[in-house]
């Protein structure tokens, strides 16, 4: 069952048309990443999916499952973001907002889904902390746990581990790993990490202002596209099993 579609999908800003012709599907309990070089589009789709940039061509369709349980986005940071001066705890509440509605302060249950939520990402003891004293990595974790608050089924992230260091980023990748095969968490990320992308991803959608390709991992390592975009020599892609059993790490 699909619960993210785009069909012959196009978007432009003033006119100017900056993504063509894009189609692609994710299932339910998927795990795409988006890849391609700056300015090819990844971000434009991406707020194409949440509704705030609308096709001038084609269409996106959310399905029902999505739209009732909510999507989870997690944006690039920004150095604003960074020097948040709120608790831990807060940031993560701000993700419920919406499911507030007209409460106007968050009761007990939302403050065991805020904890819930940072359980999932390693991050339940930091929670009195301030956020801005936090060190890069674990401010990321504390965004996605806000982000999972707001969704019970599908979650956007936008370059999560870009400017962590080696031992962060894999912790990142570990933790999204998790949400997607524990929790059945759709995950539509992207990334110009391609290597993590490939241990990590069950399909690729690589976009140069158009849609250079679209289909599982193991078809993107041998197409066209994927064998000069992937760095680095020989490169075998291992599926989740094999390489779990092979020892490589499984992001
Ligand atoms: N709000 C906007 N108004 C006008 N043009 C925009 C806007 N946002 C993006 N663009 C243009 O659209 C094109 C695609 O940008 P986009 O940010 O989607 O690329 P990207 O693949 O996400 O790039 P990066 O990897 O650098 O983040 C670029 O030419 C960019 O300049």
């Amino acid at each position: 069952m699909s619960l993210l579609a785009c069909r012959n999908a196009s978007f432009a800003y003033d006119g100017r048309k900056v993504l063509e012709d894009v189609s692609f599907e994710v299932a339910v309990g998927g795990y795409l990443c988006i890849v391609g070089e700056n300015g090819a589009g990844k971000s434009t789709l991406m707020q194409g999916l949440l509704g705030l940039v609308k096709p001038v061509g084609g269409s996106v369709e959310v399905g029902a499952e999505a739209r009732a349980g909510g999507i989870g986005y997690l944006p690039q940071q920004t150095a604003v973001q960074k020097d948040f001066p709120a608790s831990v705890e807060e940031v993560v509440l701000s993700g419920q907002l919406r499911r507030c509605g007209l409460r106007p302060f968050f009761g007990r249950g939302d403050r065991r889904e805020a904890e819930a939520k940072l359980r999932l990402v390693r991050m339940q003891d930091f929670r009195k902390k301030c956020f801005r004293d936090l060190s890069g990595g674990q401010q990321r974790r504390v965004l996605l746990a806000r982000a999972l608050c707001a969704t019970r089924s599908l979650l956007l992230l936008d370059e999560p581990a870009a400017g962590l260091d080696p031992r962060m980023q894999d912790e990142m990748y570990q933790i999204l790993n998790e949400l997607n095969r524990e929790q059945g968490m759709t995950i539509v990320m992207i990334t110009h990490d391609v290597q993590s992308a490939l241990r990590c991803a069950r399909q690729i959608l690589h976009l140069n202002g158009r849609q250079l390709f679209f289909g599982s991992v193991e078809e993107y390592s041998q197409s066209a596209a994927g064998r000069r975009f992937i760095d680095g020599g020989p490169f075998r892609v291992l599926s989740g099993a094999a390489a779990k059993e092979g020892g490589a790490k499984l992001c």
